[in-house]
């Protein structure tokens, strides 16, 4: 049961202005927006009657998977701009001022959804649904299955609408992390930032398994990374050295059980060390975690008090792939919301 702390803490941080810059599209969708779905397609496929998320996801192979059904949601261009404009209107429900969206460009040839119809859709919606207090952004996700030749693709649809659209602003790395490689795929990266200007943001040392690619990763220099959930020493130094922001994504690791306990969780050490980091949802839709909910739990886990909390927000700014200007005037949105709240920082 949630006690009046407990609810005047959910409070603050659903009033607290945020940050989102990790959350994937398709791992984003709320369970009404999944119902809503399904019943604008359960007629021409029956079978989606019976989709259901899992109650519990026992491991990280369950979350891959659990994708290919949340995919069926998706597979077509109209259901993808509805989904993108209900993710969007939820953060935004939820406190969130700047939205970094990303997603993989996916193709249904069943559907004749192509990858660059379904990145026209996605920016669509994004483009319809500026909200006044949110302005939303998009990474563009390669799959670390892609071969290079895939990759550039994405690439080359990167540079294509940045030609007609401001909202993209980066390229990401992502997917299973026990497939693939980031070598094969490196090129690619390269030309996103050589040709688009484009940041970069890397999934990176998820599981040990990844560990043996962080040089690789990080000789690329990212602009940010997801996850870095183990530092081996030669990552630990580096990621310091360039203090290289984290997305820090508390329940997705605690849930695909990359980190044991949110007691466990590696922002502890970015805490203690002052080490750039932003608090983000990765799939809030699949975790059932909001962003809100995760400043509660990191203020819960760590004894953040609300100033600290604020910090924590305020700081993100400078992470964000957004230019000065859009920075200082979120900035200037931020601290003229403290000084009209102060009532709520006090406990
Ligand atoms: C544990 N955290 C994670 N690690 C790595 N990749 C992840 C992820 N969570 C999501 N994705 C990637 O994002 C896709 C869904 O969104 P989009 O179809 O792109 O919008 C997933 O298929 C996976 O490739």
């Amino acid at each position: 049961m949630t006690n009046l702390s407990d609810s005047n803490l959910s409070d603050f941080c659903l009033k607290l202005p945020k940050i989102e810059a990790h959350a994937h599209i398709n791992g984003s969708l709320s369970p009404s927006t999944m119902r809503a779905l399904v019943a604008r397609k359960v007629d021409v496929n029956p079978e989606l009657a019976a989709f259901e998320i899992p109650d519990s996801l026992n491991c990280i192979d369950d979350f891959f998977s659990l994708f290919k059904f949340i995919y069926q949601l998706t597979d077509d261009e109209a259901s993808v701009t509805f989904a993108t404009q209900k993710v969007i209107e939820e953060f935004a429900a939820d406190g969130v001022r700047y939205l970094e969206l990303r997603t993989t460009p996916r193709a249904n040839a069943d559907k004749g959804m192509t990858k660059h119809s379904y990145l026209q859709a996605v920016i669509q919606a994004i483009e319809q649904q500026q909200q006044a207090n949110m302005k939303t952004r998009l990474i563009i996700s390669i799959d670390r299955r892609n071969t290079l030749e895939e990759a550039q693709e994405t690439v080359d649809l990167a540079l294509h609408f940045q030609q007609c659209s401001n909202v993209v602003v980066g390229v990401d790395l992502c997917g299973d992390v026990m497939k693939g490689s980031f070598l094969a795929l490196k090129p690619a990266f390269e030309r996103a930032r050589q040709q688009g200007g484009f940041k970069l943001t890397l999934h990176f040392n998820e599981v040990a398994e990844n560990i043996p690619e962080a040089p690789e990763l990080l000789s690329i220099r990212p602009d940010r990374l997801g996850h870095a959930t183990l530092l081996d020493d030669y990552s630990r130094t580096t990621v310091y050295q360039q203090a290289i922001p984290v997305e820090i994504c508390m329940t997705s690791n605690v849930f695909s059980k990359t980190v044991a306990t949110y007691e466990d969780h590696h922002v502890k050490q970015l805490l203690e060390e002052d080490h750039p980091f932003i608090l983000c949802t990765d799939d809030k839709g699949v975790f059932g975690s909001d962003l809100s909910n995760e400043y509660v739990l990191a203020a819960k886990t760590f004894g953040l008090d609300r100033h600290q909390l604020f910090e924590a927000s305020f700081k993100s700014i400078d992470y964000v792939f957004a230019d000065q200007e859009t920075k200082d005037q979120l900035k200037a949105d931020w601290l003229a919301w403290k000084k009209d709240n102060q009532d709520l920082f006090v406990a």
